[in-house]
């Protein structure tokens, strides 16, 4: 059934600090006017310095959440985040079969705090189950490094692993995210047929706690509105741009983005206040 908004469904952890996970799906998707619906795989106690206990939900319990939304209200988009063992995979694998939505997988692995977020025999299932599902997978380099067992050091290095997510692993398009690179922060997107890439200056900021969240929350936003793969990543490259130039000044250690970063463009500077930290940039 055709819904009178389009509606998108996150599948991930929380982080109850309100930055990444669950919480800034849920953020981004209204700032999108998506409406937002979740289902939490893990509680995570986490926050901005880091991640301290995580409780597994149990995997009838998934499934119970998986079927309350699904037999109410079908999403037109269905977006995962960290799913850390292969019994949840495998879960998710047979709902995403059952309906023919478009998938957005964000393959979370590990913090930027250096916590690990999905276990690491999953990753075979990870390849294996989910991403020939995909109609996009999101990785930062290290990611991808993991998901293609490769050493990803240039942009050109970027554009042969996000071309062999396709190729080789059988999601429909990948995006690899540039954050990592020490440089310009340049994404690279291989959409199955050809190669694109969006790039920004980088801000000097430490505050870019659930940058990778918002940034694919944006992207199935964008899909439920059927939007193309590549207008979904354009417009999420600008969302997240704001969301780190206007970051907000919260947390003892690698701070939340703005999720609503993107309407304060514009604003004559003694409008916006004091929300622009350490907004010296390098090109
Ligand atoms: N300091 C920065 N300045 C501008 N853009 C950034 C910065 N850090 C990350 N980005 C952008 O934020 C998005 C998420 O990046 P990345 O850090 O690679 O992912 P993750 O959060 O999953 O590690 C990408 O579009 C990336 O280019
Ligand atoms: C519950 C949860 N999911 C994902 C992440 C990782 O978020 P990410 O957007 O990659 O940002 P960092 O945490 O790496 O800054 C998380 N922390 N918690």
């Amino acid at each position: 059934m055709k819904h009178s908004i389009p509606t998108a469904l996150s599948i991930a952890g929380t982080d109850p600090t309100g930055g990444a996970g669950i919480q800034a799906d849920l953020k981004t998707f209204q700032e999108r006017e998506v409406f937002g619906m979740s289902v939490i795989t893990s509680v995570v106690a986490q926050n901005t310095l880091g991640v301290k206990s995580v409780e597994h939900l149990p995997i009838p319990f998934i499934s119970d959440q998986l079927n309350c939304v699904m037999s109410d209200i079908v999403p037109d988009v269905i977006k995962t985040g960290m799913i850390a063992t292969s019994e949840m995979m495998e879960l998710i694998a047979k709902v995403i079969k059952n309906h023919s939505i478009p998938y957005v997988i964000d393959p979370v692995m590990v913090a930027k705090s250096g916590d690990h977020l999905m276990d690491a025999n999953a990753k075979q299932t990870l390849v294996d189950k989910l991403i020939r599902l995909a109609a996009i997978v999101t990785p930062n380099i290290p990611e991808a490094e993991v998901l293609l067992q490769t050493k990803i050091n240039s942009v050109e290095d970027s554009e042969n692993a996000a071309r062999q997510i396709v190729t080789e692993l059988g999601a429909k398009a990948a995006v690899v995210k540039g954050g990592h690179f020490s440089e310009v922060p340049i994404d690279v997107l291989y959409d199955g047929n050809s190669l694109h890439e969006f790039s920004s200056i980088r801000y000097a900021t430490k505050h870019t706690h659930g940058t990778g969240c918002t940034y694919s929350a944006v992207i199935a936003a964008e899909l439920a509105k059927g939007h193309s793969i590549q207008e979904s990543v354009s417009i999420a490259k600008k969302f997240i741009t704001d969301a780190i130039q206007f970051s907000l000044q919260l947390g003892k250690g690698n701070g939340p983005t703005n999720h609503w970063g993107h309407r304060l463009q514009g604003l004559p500077e003694y409008e916006r206040g004091d929300v622009t930290d350490e907004l010296s940039c390098k090109n």
